[in-house]
C-alpha cells in the first residue's frame, strides 16, 4: 500500500516498512506505531511473514513453518544474551533453536534495545557512522542474497514481520518497561540457527581451511564488512572418520556491511596466514564472474529499501576485488589496501580511498578546466578532455589553488554553478549533518569530510593527489576536529553520539549523478593498476626494510619465533607489534574472554596458532607458564599486527 503522508489506514500497532521516497528524516524508520484510532484494520497476517519474494527464501519458508508450529504448542523463543542488540533464538517443536531473530528497533542505540544501548532515533548514524540505526536487518539479508551458491556459507536469512510477546519495548524514559506479555509486531532479520562448537575467537586459526577463509574474505570485501571480528565467525567441528581436526566456518552478523560511504573496514582474517595464500583457480573464476551492476539490480529488486549509497560502495568494492584478484594480489593484500591506518594519532585514508579521491579529483579538475556551460557541445568537449587527461598524474593546480578552485565536492566552501559536482548534495548526508548539528551543537560544518593526511600512500598517487598535511581541516569554518575525530560539545548528558568516536569520511560516492558516477568508475578503474603495482613493490621492499629497522631500533634482542622466546624463560614479556603505530582492534567478543584468548593473536604472529580452547597446553611448548598469563604476568600490547615487524622486550 502506498501511503501518501496519511497513516490513518493503519492499525496503531502495525509495523511499517518504509522506504525513503517521500518522508523526510523519519523516512528510514522501519517500525512505526501510529496512534490514529478511527480506522482500525484487523491484521490478517500470520505470526511470521517473510517480506519480499525470492526463491532464495525457500529454505527460510520451511524454517518459518517449523517455528510457527512450535509457537502454537507453546514453545517460546529464548533471548540471546551475547551481542549488543536484541536477539532471540526461535525454536522448533522439539525445543531446538532453529533461527535467530533480530528486530530492527532493538539494534544497538535503537529505541527498543533491551540491553541499555539506547539514545538514538531510527535513521540516525549508528554503531558505525555510515550504517543507520534500524538498518542492519536488510544488510543481513543482502549478505545472504549476494552469497551465490552458498560460496561463503552465510546462513539463510530473510527480513520478516514477526509478532510475539517476547520482544522488548522500552518506555522511552527510564529504559525497559516491565514485561506485560503483550503481543508486539516487529520487522526483524531472521537467520537460520547453525549449531556450532566455538566462534573464531575461541579457537586457534591454524585449523581453518584456506578455502573457507578465502571465501569469507571475498564476501567481506564485496560487501565492505566493517564488523568481521572473530566472534562473527562460528566454528563447527567436522570430526568424523578421516576428518579429525577439520572445521567449518560460518559467517554471521552482517548488519554492519554495505555502509553508505567508505570507512574503515574490519577484517579479522587479515593477519591469518591463510589470507596470504594466493587465490585458487576456483576462487579466481568465482571472482571473475561477479557482476556488480547486475547484483545491485538484484538487490534493488529483492530489497527495495536498500540505499543507493550502499549499492555504490558495493559496486566499487566488487570492481576493486575483481581488478585486484586479476592483478594477482592475495586476500591479505586486498584487505590491507582497504584498511585505514593510524599515523601520529591520525586516521589516514586507505589506499582504496586514496584512489577514489584521486578519481574524484580528476573528474572535478576536468569540470573546472572545461565547464560544461561554456562548452557548446558538451559531449564533444567531454571526450577531448578525457583523452587529454588519461593517465596524467601531474599536479595541475597548486594546493591552495586547488582548495579554492575545486572545493565543493570535498565539502569545502560553497559550490556554485561553475562546478557541476557541487550541485549534487546528497540528501542522506544533509540529514546526517543536520542530525549532528542538532545533537552536538555543531554549526557550519558542511560535511563530514576532510582532505586527508596522505603520508601513508603506497600508491603512486602519493605525491600528486592532495599535497601537504596543512590542507586538512583548517579550511573548514566549523570547529577543528582533534586527531581526525570530530570533537563533541559537552552538553551535560551522555548521548549515544558521545560514547562513540565519529569516524571521518574521506571521500563521497553518493553525491555524484549517474553520469559522474560512470565517469568516476572509469577513472577509478584506470587508477587501480598503478596502485596495485605500487602495492606489490612496496610490500616486498617493506618486509625486508622493516625487519632491519626494527632490529636497529630495538635495544633488546629482536625475536621472531617462539623458539627464540624459549630463551626468555618464565619472565614477564612485553610483546609489542608495531606497524605504523596503529592499534590492532581488539574485538568485542575477545574482550570478554580471558587473557588466554587475547594472547592468541600475539602467538600466531610468531607462527604458532594452534591454540585450542580445549587444549591449553598448546600454549606451553616453549616453557611459558600459562597460569601466569592468566594472572597477568604476561602483558602485551598489540599495536598493528604485521608479521614482519614484531618487537619484543623482556624485563
Ligand atoms: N546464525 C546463527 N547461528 C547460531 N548462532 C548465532 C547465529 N547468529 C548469531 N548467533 C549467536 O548469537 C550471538 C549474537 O548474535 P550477533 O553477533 O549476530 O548479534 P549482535 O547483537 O549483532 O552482536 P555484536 O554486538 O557482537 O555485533 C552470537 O554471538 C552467536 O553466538
Amino acid at each position: 500500500m502506498v501511503l501518501k503522508n496519511d497513516l490513518s489506514a493503519i492499525r496503531n500497532d502495525s509495523p511499517l516498512l518504509l522506504t525513503r521516497n517521500l518522508l523526510h528524516r523519519s523516512s528510514s524508520t522501519p517500525c512505526l506505531s501510529p496512534t490514529g484510532r478511527e480506522i482500525q484494520q484487523k491484521d490478517q497476517s500470520g505470526p511470521i511473514e517473510i517480506l519480499g519474494h525470492s526463491d532464495s527464501f525457500d529454505r527460510t519458508k520451511n524454517l518459518v513453518k517449523e517455528i510457527v508450529k512450535a509457537m502454537k504448542i507453546g514453545v517460546d523463543p529464548i533471548p540471546v544474551h551475547n551481542g549488543l542488540g536484541g536477539a532471540y533464538y526461535f525454536r522448533n517443536s522439539r525445543g531446538e533453536s532453529v533461527a535467530i531473530v533480530k528486530p530492527t528497533d532493538e539494534e544497538p542505540f535503537a529505541p527498543n534495545n533491551p540491553k541499555g544501548f539506547v539514545g538514538k532515533a531510527l535513521g540516525q548514524p549508528g554503531l558505525k557512522r555510515s550504517v543507520r540505526v534500524g538498518e542492519t536487518g536488510f544488510r543481513e539479508v543482502a549478505a545472504y542474497l549476494l552469497d551465490y551458491g552458498h560460496f561463503a556459507n552465510v546462513p539463510p536469512t530473510a527480513l520478516v514481520k514477526i509478532t510475539h510477546s517476547i520482544f522488548n519495548v522500552n518506555d522511552g524514559v527510564s529504559g525497559n518497561k516491565p514485561h506485560n506479555n503483550k503481543l508486539v509486531s516487529k520487522i526483524a532479520s531472521l537467520q537460520q540457527f547453525i549449531p556450532h562448537d566455538f566462534d573464531a575467537s575461541d579457537h586457534g586459526t591454524s585449523s581453518f581451511p584456506v578455502a573457507a577463509v578465502h571465501r569469507i574474505g571475498i564476501l567481506d570485501i564485496r560487501i565492505f564488512n566493517t564488523d568481521r571480528h572473530a566472534g562473527n565467525l562460528l566454528v563447527r567441528k567436522l570430526d568424523g572418520v578421516g576428518r579429525f581436526g577439520l572445521v567449518e566456518l560460518i559467517p554471521i552478523d552482517h548488519g554492519l556491511c554495505l555502509p553508505e560511504s567508505l570507512e574503515d573496514p574490519y577484517f579479522e582474517w587479515i593477519h591469518w596466514p591463510q589470507a596470504s595464500i594466493p587465490f585458487s583457480e576456483d576462487e579466481l573464476a568465482y571472482i571473475e564472474n561477479l557482476e556488480p551492476v547486475g547484483e545491485s539490480a538484484m538487490l534493488r529488486r529483492k530489497l527495495p529499501m536498500i540505499r543507493e549509497a550502499c549499492l555504490r560502495v558495493f559496486v566499487l568494492c566488487t570492481i576493486f576485488l575483481k581488478s585486484a584478484a586479476a592483478f594477482g594480489l592475495c586476500l591479505a593484500e586486498i584487505g590491507e589496501m582497504m584498511s585505514r591506518e593510524f599515523r601520529g594519532g591520525e586516521e589516514e585514508p586507505s589506499e582504496l580511498e586514496v584512489v577514489c579521491m584521486e578519481a574524484r579529483r580528476l573528474i572535478a579538475e576536468r569540470e573546472v578546466l572545461s565547464p560544461k556551460a561554456e562548452a557548446g557541445d558538451e559531449e564533444f568537449q567531454f571526450d577531448i578532455d578525457c583523452e587529454e587527461e588519461e593517465f596524467d598524474f601531474t599536479p595541475k593546480i597548486a594546493s591552495d589553488d586547488f582548495m579554492t578552485r575545486a572545493p565543493s565536492h570535498f565539502g569545502f566552501g560553497s559550490g556554485n554553478g561553475r562546478f557541476p559536482l557541487s550541485k549534487l548534495e546528497e540528501n542522506i548526508e544533509e540529514e546526517e549533518e543536520n542530525g549532528e548539528e542538532e545533537e552536538k551543537g555543531f554549526i557550519g560544518l558542511p560535511v563530514l569530510e576532510r582532505i586527508p593526511t596522505v603520508s601513508k600512500l603506497s600508491t603512486s598517487l602519493k605525491n600528486i593527489s592532495f599535497g601537504e598535511k596543512s590542507q586538512k581541516y583548517q579550511k573548514f569554518s566549523g570547529p577543528i576536529p582533534e586527531n581526525g575525530y570530530l570533537v563533541s560539545s559537552s552538553s551535560g548528558h551522555r548521548s549515544a553520539n558521545e560514547q562513540l568516536p565519529a569516524s571521518v569520511s574521506f571521500v563521497k560516492l553518493a553525491d555524484m549523478n549517474e553520469e559522474e558516477w560512470d565517469l568516476f568508475l572509469e577513472k577509478f578503474h584506470d587508477l587501480l593498476y598503478p596502485a596495485f603495482a605500487k602495492r606489490k613493490s612496496v610490500t616486498l621492499g617493506q618486509r625486508q626494510r622493516q625487519r632491519l629497522d626494527a632490529r636497529q631500533r630495538e635495544d633488546k634482542p629482536f625475536k621472531t619465533s617462539l623458539g627464540e622466546l624459549e630463551n626468555l624463560g618464565r619472565t614477564e614479556l612485553e610483546i609489542r607489534c608495531c606497524f605504523g603505530g596503529k592499534c590492532l582492534k581488539t574485538t568485542r567478543s575477545s574482550e570478554k574472554k580471558t587473557s588466554q584468548t587475547r594472547l592468541a593473536p600475539a602467538l600466531y604472529l610468531f607462527g604458532h596458532s594452534s591454540m585450542d580452547a580445549g587444549r591449553k597446553s598448546n600454549f606451553l611448548p616453549y616453557g611459558m607458564d600459562f597460569n601466569n598469563t592468566r594472572t597477568g604476568r604476561f602483558t602485551y600490547w598489540l599495536l598493528i599486527c604485521r608479521l614482519w615487524n614484531v618487537r619484543l622486550t623482556h624485563n
